[in-house]
């Protein structure tokens, strides 16, 4: 369970004339994560990457409160970040290791101690995800949506208690776009995912609506979805 209350982030406005000025990135954010699978939407700077760095105490609220799991992230992030895993809009960011299968065996060294072992199980996440044949090939000669399945695989290795995701199809062909989707469908975790892909967003439990780093819709997807294309202008 992820709660926020009273929530806002504040940052120094270095553009504005005024000394001392500040710019809001998020305000009046009063949220309970209580759904399996909840999408963050809206329009490019809306403020969903900020919210979801709040959640593994990335960044901290300048007002307000955020739990996760029943801890408060403002002492307690690094507790937080073992138990939250935040796959990033950018893979690189969260590939350290030369191949694949380096990167998911480095996850593994907290869980499975025995070095056999954990090569096993490391080729066996690699197999669930139908990416056997990349576990030794270069980070740096993957295609962008092969790197991003296996950040995906590398977070879920540590199997995390809730997953965050930051716009993890951005990626992705349709073919792996609709792996990613199945993957997800099967987690056990509590997901919480951005995006702008509302295909995806339309198969979670509970779709949130943000512009200008406030809430304006928030519930289920049939009602919030159409509501947000008709602003965009999609329909
Ligand atoms: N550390 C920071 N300092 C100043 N401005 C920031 C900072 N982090 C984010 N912003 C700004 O806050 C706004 C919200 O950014 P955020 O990344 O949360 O948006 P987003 O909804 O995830 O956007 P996108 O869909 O483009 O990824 C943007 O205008 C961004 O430029």
């Amino acid at each position: 369970m992820i709660q926020l209350e009273g929530v806002k982030v504040e940052v120094p406005d270095f553009a504005s004339q005024v000394r001392g000025a500040s710019k809001e990135l998020l305000a009046d954010i009063n949220l309970a994560f209580t759904e399996q699978r909840i999408a963050l939407i809206g329009s490019n700077g809306s403020g969903k990457s900020t919210l979801l760095k709040l959640l593994n105490g990335l960044i901290l609220p300048s007002a307000g409160q955020v739990t996760v799991l029943g801890l408060d992230t403002r002492p307690h992030g690094k507790d937080v970040r073992r138990r939250v895993g935040y796959v990033f809009t950018d893979p690189s960011a969260q590939l350290v290791m030369s191949t694949p299968l380096d990167d998911i065996q480095l996850s593994l060294r907290t869980l499975i101690s025995d070095k056999d072992l954990r090569r096993r199980r490391a080729l066996a996440l690699l197999a669930e995800r139908g990416l056997s044949e990349l576990a030794d090939q270069s980070i740096y000669d993957l295609s962008g949506g092969e790197r991003q399945l296996v950040s995906l695989t590398t977070v879920l290795a540590v199997e995390p208690e809730i997953i965050v995701a930051d716009e993890p199809t951005t990626l992705l062909d349709l073919r792996n776009r609709l792996t990613l989707r199945r993957a997800f469908a099967q987690l056990p975790q509590q997901l919480i995912v951005s995006t702008h892909d509302l295909e995806l967003a339309a198969e979670m439990d509970r779709v949130i609506w943000l512009e200008g780093g406030r809430v304006v819709a928030d519930g289920a997807p049939a009602a919030v979805i159409p509501q947000y294309e008709e602003a965009m202008a999609l329909v």
